[in-house]
């Protein structure tokens, strides 16, 4: 524990920030099965972000466990803890007047709601990317679900380790019915509508 620490006030704020990039700024926050389509949706709302000159950067696991949060495994309080590091490093962003996109499976609900609780109401948006495990098994981009069943990756989610779908999502993305386009869009109209674009 740190002790003797005193929180230093920034010069510029958040919503100086905010206001110079002409948008607001929040988390969307992907989770979903290993093979849902976190990772190809995000980056693709991130495209589609970067073309209407907002401000945004996507925070993967794959990617986030080969550096920050590399030596953190897949027990349940391993993935804790990445979910609630990766929960402060996404309200910096969202501090630093930018959007994040988080593309974590994030299985447990009060993990979730943890990183929800960090944040306002309107920053803290929640996109269940729902997929069947029949179609994300299907789809194994990885063939990481073929090792599961072999047993030789241990813990995975949905086949030996839960996921906790959300009750109450901002937004469920059916990846199995709809394109990515299609996707994509919803996600869009849902920050315009909300009025955070
Ligand atoms: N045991 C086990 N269970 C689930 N996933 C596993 C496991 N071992 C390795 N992988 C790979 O790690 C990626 C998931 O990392 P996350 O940081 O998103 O997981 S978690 O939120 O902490 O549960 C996940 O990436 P995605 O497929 O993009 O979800 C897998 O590629
Ligand atoms: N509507 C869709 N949205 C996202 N991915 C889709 C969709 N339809 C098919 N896919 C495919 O499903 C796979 C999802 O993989 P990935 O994005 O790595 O998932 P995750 O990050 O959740 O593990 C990709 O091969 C992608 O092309």
């Amino acid at each position: 524990m740190s002790t003797n620490i005193v929180w230093h006030q920034a010069t510029v704020n958040k919503e100086e920030r905010r206001k110079k990039n002409h948008h607001s700024s929040a988390v969307l926050w992907f989770t979903g099965l290993s093979g849902s389509g976190k990772s190809t949706l995000a980056n693709a709302v991130d495209r589609a972000l970067l073309d209407r000159d907002v401000r945004s950067y996507v925070l993967d696991g794959d990617n986030i466990r080969h550096g920050l949060n590399k030596g953190l495994g897949f027990s349940a309080a391993d993935r804790t803890e990445n979910i609630r590091r990766i929960g402060e490093v996404a309200k910096l962003f969202v501090d630093s007047g930018q959007f994040a996109l988080t593309a974590f499976i994030s299985p447990f609900r009060e993990d979730r709601d943890n990183v929800r609780a960090l944040l306002t109401e309107e920053e803290f948006i929640e996109i269940h990317v729902r997929c069947s495990l029949e179609e994300c098994e299907r789809r194994d981009p990885k063939g990481l679900y073929e090792k599961a069943r072999q047993g030789v990756i241990p813990e995975f989610t949905g086949i030996s380790s839960p996921y906790e779908e959300p009750l109450t999502p901002e937004l469920v993305i059916d990846t199995d019915r709809e394109t990515i386009e299609e996707s994509v869009m919803k996600v869009i109209n849902f920050l315009e509508e909300r009025g955070l674009l």
